[in-house]
């Protein structure tokens, strides 16, 4: 059965397509078109523009689509970008889909899950031959072009919110005297050493323990690399430059730091945020790929901070998981490989070596980590990438930067190197690629420590891709990214969900019985000289 939809409302704001169909209003997000058609142009030539209202950041185009419903219930997971909108008349379905199966439509109004069933798939036929098939949800009834009300909860609206975006990124020491505070704050995460339930009022303690112990060696890496992490510098300037490429695109919007383990501190750009009365939030994560140790830790502490606060609570917010596979990425990283392969003499016979940071494997195999995975697809997009550019090089992916006794994700970056060296690879290309900006690992361990070891293992020649830090194709993706997820912002937490006061009395008599055991341990450890060596030669 197919149908013609005539009349489409681009929103440039929200990048939403909608259009009527029958009685229903549908759209579809620009980003799904272009996943799915990464050859049609981005500025949407073939839509032909009919009429623009420079007073609405709407613009009306004329295009003939061609579509066609069909398996309504095999709808898959939301896209990015996309949420049912919520309709205040409720939802009703296609007829051609409610007669194929009889839809439970409660389900679409159940408590639990209000607004997450798409309204069903479509397949999109372009009168050029393209298809392709994506979820939709019905609009809310009646609407505005260009005054789309996308959450319930909030009755906000994506044009008059004050909208503010938070980058979430780890920290690091600014000098030599931060590094024992920082690598406390860091081993005292449990999502950085997650003990067993009754032993986590050990945290502390270990943390104490574990820091002062690292903490020399730390220092001396730091100390390589100027005396302190550029992490702060080089993320303020790519929240600066992420605000001029979202202004460019007319988006205005307020940009922030919170770093997980030092100064700024994620609770004092929350505490801006509030200031500032932000109305709607984007939460982009500096990592490409999620890991419970990075983005996810991230996270929760903020899901803390704002179940706390009653305000806070109800701002709509979406937060960005993971752009590993985001054309605007893969592109850029492929464009930084394919310039510096050049720097080589002969860049055919250049071994492309993927480093990125390691986790524990247990994090993978036993609490489902999508890191690896994710990795291993980030990698074979960017591989991709450079084939269809004619690059066809050899590439290895390696992990690195362990600390601990236990298992790493392997291969490790180091044994890596060493074997290369032994199976005659002379040159060799290093891509950090679980990281957006130098810090101490591509300065200290890749340029330094991984250098001299692949020299002494018989390769010849080294080089080593930058991190994209403020490349402009890659902060322009990221304002996209931004724009794409506003529509998708919903309130983070329940804001009658309070904390009892029982619940805090408890926490505060857990609280000092953690402090008084942990500095027995703590005591005890660091008054041993045997379990201090042992933990500094051996374990950390
Ligand atoms: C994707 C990136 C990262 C993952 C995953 C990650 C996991 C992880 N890290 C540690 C321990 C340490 N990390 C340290 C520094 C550090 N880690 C990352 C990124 C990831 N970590 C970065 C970018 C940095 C550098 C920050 C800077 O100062 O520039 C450190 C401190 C440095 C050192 O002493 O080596 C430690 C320790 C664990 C245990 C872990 C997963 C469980
Ligand atoms: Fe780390």
């Amino acid at each position: 059965m197919f149908f013609l939809a005539k009349r489409i409302n681009f929103d440039l704001r929200t990048r939403l397509i909608c259009f009527q169909w029958k009685s229903l209003d549908l759209c579809i997000h620009l980003t799904n078109l272009l996943r799915i058609f990464p050859q049609l142009p981005k500025d949407l030539p073939f839509l032909k523009r009919v009429n623009q209202n420079p007073k609405k950041p709407t613009t009306q185009f004329d295009l003939s689509l061609a579509i066609r419903f069909e398996n309504c219930m095999e709808a898959t997971a939301l896209s990015s970008g996309l949420r049912p909108l919520p309709n205040p008349n409720g939802y009703r379905l296609p007829r051609s889909c409610s007669q194929r199966k009889s839809l439970p439509l409660a389900r679409f109004h159940s408590k639990e899950t209000p607004f997450k069933k798409p309204q069903g798939s479509l397949a999109i036929t372009h009168h050029r031959g393209l298809s392709f098939k994506t979820n939709v949800f019905e609009q809310a009834h009646h609407p505005v072009a260009g005054d789309l009300s996308y959450d319930d909860t909030s009755r906000s609206n994506v044009a008059e919110d004050k909208i503010g975006v938070l980058l979430l990124n780890l920290g690091g020491p600014e000098t030599l005297n931060d590094v024992q505070p920082f690598l406390y704050n860091l081993f005292a995460d449990p999502d950085i050493i997650r003990l067993p339930r009754p032993f986590q009022f050990l945290q502390g303690a270990i943390a104490k323990f574990i820091s002062v112990v690292r903490a020399p060696k730390s220092k001396e890496g730091y100390a390589a690399i100027g005396g302190g992490s550029p992490l702060r510098k080089i993320t303020d300037e790519q929240a600066d430059a992420i605000r001029l490429a979202l202004q460019a695109k007319n988006v205005s919007a307020d940009v922030y730091v919170g770093m997980r383990y030092w100064f700024p501190f994620t609770e004092e750009a929350v505490q801006q945020i509030k200031k500032d009365k932000i109305t709607r939030l984007v939460v982009l994560p500096l990592y490409p790929q999620y890991s419970i140790s990075t983005t996810g830790s991230s996270v929760r502490v903020l899901q803390d901070l704002f179940r706390k606060d009653p305000y806070l609570a109800r701002v709509p917010v979406a937060i960005i998981e993971s752009w590993y596979q985001r054309r605007g990425y893969v592109n850029s990283m492929a464009d930084l490989i394919q310039k510096e392969l050049q720097t080589f003499s002969d860049p055919k016979e250049v071994m492309v070596f993927f480093s990125a940071h390691g986790v524990p494997v247990s994090y993978v195999e036993n609490s489902g980590d999508p890191y690896q995975k994710q990795m291993e697809e980030c990698i074979d997009l960017i591989m991709e990438e450079l084939k269809s550019r004619g690059v066809q090089n050899n590439h290895i992916l390696a992990y690195q930067s362990r600390v601990g006794p236990v298992q790493w994700l392997k291969p490790y970056t180091d044994e890596v190197l060493v074997d290369l060296g032994k199976h005659g690879v002379k040159s060799l290309l290093a891509v950090p690629v679980s990281f957006v900006s130098e810090h101490i690992e591509t300065l200290e361990e890749i340029d330094m420590e991984y250098r001299e070891l692949a020299l002494e293992s018989g390769i010849e020649n080294w080089g080593r891709v930058p991190a994209l830090g403020l490349t402009p194709s890659f902060i322009t993706d990221l304002a996209d990214a931004v724009i794409e997820s506003l529509p998708s912002a919903e309130a983070m937490v329940n804001p009658s969900a309070g904390v009892s006061e029982d619940s805090e009395s408890s926490d505060a008599f857990g609280y000092i019985m953690k402090m008084f055991f942990g500095s027995v341990l703590a005591f005890l450890l660091l008054l041993s000289p045997k379990m201090f060596h042992a933990f500094r030669n051996h374990l950390i």
